[in-house]
């Protein structure tokens, strides 16, 4: 055992004591706890005494705001221009904030930390241009163009390696930020105009904590997510109709932990933690991943991670897992992958405590402390052959973030027999997974699971919006929704769109061809809406949120303008005063009357009543995917002041669209 230094664990909070120089706004005597001190100076994190020192130093200060720009977004660009261009100028005297930082290792400069000045709130600062960042951040964020997530929460999923195809599984999601950086990868690397086959399943213990990540995902609108409610540690086993296993291509456990890196973002925990925190979770976490590596095919990635710097909840995990799978999973070396991050190596030695003081081995660990305490927490002489230090820590004197451990694993080839064995269920768990399909799925109604039967509702869409059909777009298979549409007469309110990748998760089965009990929370995009009006021969419009999605393939009810006319329509939305309507209009108006060229007007004549898609006229062909990016749905319909157009976007993505317009408007791309 290590003896525990009481003077270098002096010099550490001594060092590191910033409460002289911090301002008074924090209460600062709350930020510091003297066991958490002396114990991780006690496992030696960090190998010097003055890297410790830093290491507390740091843990006190606030952390800095932090965001990451969707990557897939097809007007990513204008969104960073507008950060760059406006909003960080903007801030610009140093006043309201330092600097802001762009996180160089994040590719194509999408991640960045800006450190506000402390007891600064965005919502009621009087400063213009920090209200100006909140305005910015926030209708980025609903539109999906933006997350707010912490640096080191971005590190996980770029380590996954995602490919458009993969079935990716993230195990314990909620609330959601690395889920939507998985669906943005997916996207990102299946191409603009196609959708991908692949899937992420997001899955979540907590049933609140998983609806609140399906509101997070929405904004994503893919049709290659699906939500899920299961203990990770029992996830179904599923397998496809000839029997064969499904298993997953890249699997995120990002573990339930003590969380003890986030003492920047929670200073409660400075109260809160004791030496038993990172002891607590331990046994779970093993579980969960070695239930990871159940479902991972061989070839396949498994990121484990935990925002705790515990190596009880790290190192020790990682260590007796690859002891149990004996040689069919590797550590993977990724030294090299963002070489911009600043990192320390995985420990080679560790040592357990908890409250009651350190332990020696699990043997001399009296029976009382061994209900908590684990075999499998204690590091062997056997460990020394694994390359520990491949796994990644991150600690926030490095780059002003929160602390965060990260590791890689590849599964080289099939898992020990007595570690393949599924987990031992009880009889009431195999009941309930059983039945959850019909309890879950049927009853419930929660999730748009049930395939549209009705054959004519598919066709109809089909031949009104003339959609072509390939192997990037099947609304054959692809439409699910919520209620039964071979019932007579029950044409259902919405119908979601499923990936391929996704329809084969939710169709699997057991082993032995039963239902396999997936317990669905959400699926796919909802891609059309129920809309029955007398004159329009479509029972369906497109949603907004599908146009991403179908618009490659339709071939009928789209209407090239404009960028002014599509201007002027969107800033009606906004109520914008130039926009205002003219008076001399009457009923036998055939033509909304923002459509003023000749062109547009014969486009709009060429379409029928109802859903129709306007599309500003690209300047040229490389940059009809940032015209179509622009794409607004809208219903064409004719009232008591002639033939008119009406938004179907919300007024949030109309007011983010109009500014993407005006940006490409400027920058001479639309026309
Ligand atoms: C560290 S958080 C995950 C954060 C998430 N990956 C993100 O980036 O937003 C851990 C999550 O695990 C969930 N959880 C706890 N026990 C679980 C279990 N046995 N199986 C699956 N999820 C679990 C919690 O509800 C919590 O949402």
């Amino acid at each position: 055992m290590r003896a525990a230094d009481a003077s270098t664990r002096k010099r550490a909070r001594d060092d590191g004591d910033a409460r002289a120089s911090s301002p008074s706004t924090r209460d600062e005597d709350a930020l510091w706890n003297e066991k958490f001190a002396a114990y991780y100076a006690e496992q030696r994190v960090c190998a010097t005494t003055a890297d410790h020192a830093a290491m507390m130093a740091a843990f006190r200060r606030p952390l800095p705001l932090t965001f990451r720009l969707n990557a897939s977004a097809a007007l990513v660009g204008s969104t960073l221009r507008r950060l760059e261009g406006e909003v960080l100028p903007a801030l610009g005297d140093g006043r309201d904030a330092a600097a802001p930082k762009c996180a160089e290792w994040y590719p194509n400069r999408l991640a960045w930390q800006i450190d506000l000045s402390q007891g600064m709130s965005l919502k009621t600062s009087d400063s213009v241009a920090v209200r100006g960042l909140h305005a910015f951040l926030k209708t980025a964020t609903e539109t999906g163009a933006l997350t707010r997530q912490e640096l080191v929460s971005m590190i996980p999923p770029l380590f996954l390696d995602v490919e458009p195809g993969h079935l990716v599984m993230d195990m314990c999601a909620a609330p959601g930020s690395k889920t939507s950086q998985l669906l943005e990868m997916l996207h990102e690397a299946s191409g603009p105009s196609e959708t991908p086959r692949g899937v992420v399943v997001a899955n979540d213990a907590s049933l609140q904590r998983a609806n609140l990540l399906t509101h997070q995902c929405k904004r994503s609108n893919s049709p290659a997510l699906i939500v899920t409610n299961h203990q990770a540690q029992l996830f179904p086993i599923l397998h496809d109709a000839k029997g064969k296993k499904l298993r997953f291509d890249r699997i995120l456990a990002d573990v339930p932990c003590s969380g003890d890196g986030t003492l920047r973002k929670s200073p409660d925990l400075w109260r809160k933690w004791n030496a038993s925190s990172g002891v607590d979770l331990h046994t779970l976490q093993l579980e969960i991943a070695t239930h990871a590596l159940r479902l991972l095919d061989v070839g396949g990635r498994l990121v484990y991670s935990t925002c705790s710097l515990n190596p009880l909840e790290n190192e020790a995990v990682v260590a007796a897992l690859l002891k149990r799978a004996g040689g069919a999973v590797e550590l993977v070396d990724v030294s090299k992958s963002l070489p911009k991050l600043k990192r320390r190596p995985g420990m080679k030695l560790w040592k357990v405590g908890d409250v009651f003081g350190w332990h020696n081995s699990f043997e001399e660990t009296g029976t009382k402390r061994q209900k908590t305490i684990a075999k499998t927490m204690f590091w062997e002489a056997s460990y020394e052959q694994f390359p520990l230090e491949r796994c990644v820590r991150i600690f926030p004197h490095l780059d002003d973030t929160g602390g965060f451990f990260i590791t890689v694993f590849e599964k080289k080839g099939e898992l020990p027999a007595e570690m393949e064995a599924t987990p031992a269920v009880d009889a009431n768990t195999t009941y309930r997974m059983e039945r959850a399909n019909a309890e879950w799925n049927e009853k419930k109604r929660v999730a748009p699971v049930m395939r549209v039967h009705d054959a004519e509702i598919v066709k109809n869409i089909k031949k009104h919006f003339g959609v072509k059909e390939d192997k990037h777009l099947d609304l054959s298979s692809g439409l699910m929704t919520r209620q039964h549409s071979d019932l007579a007469g029950v044409t259902p309110k919405r119908l979601y769109y499923l990936s391929q990748g996704a329809r084969d998760v939710l169709t699997a089965l057991t082993k032995n061809g039963k239902n396999a009990g997936l317990q669905v929370v959400a699926c796919g995009v909802r891609a059309f809406e129920r809309q029955i009006v007398s004159n329009v021969d479509c029972a369906y419009r497109i949603t907004q949120e599908g146009l991403g999605t179908v618009l490659p393939h339709l071939s009928k009810q789209i209407v090239r303008v404009r960028a002014s006319e599509l201007e002027t329509i969107l800033a009606r939305q906004q109520d914008e005063s130039t926009a205002s309507r003219s008076t001399s209009r009457t009923s036998s108006d055939n033509v909304p009357e923002e459509i003023t060229h000749e062109k547009s007007i014969k486009n709009i004549n060429n379409v029928s009543d109802g859903c129709v898609i306007l599309v500003p006229k690209a300047k040229s062909q490389e940059h009809e995917r940032e015209a179509s990016a622009l794409a607004v749905a809208c219903w064409l319909g004719r009232g008591a002041r002639g033939k008119s157009l009406s938004v179907l976007a919300s007024k949030t993505s109309g007011e983010q669209l109009l500014y993407q317009l005006r940006d490409c408007i400027a920058r001479k791309t639309v026309g």
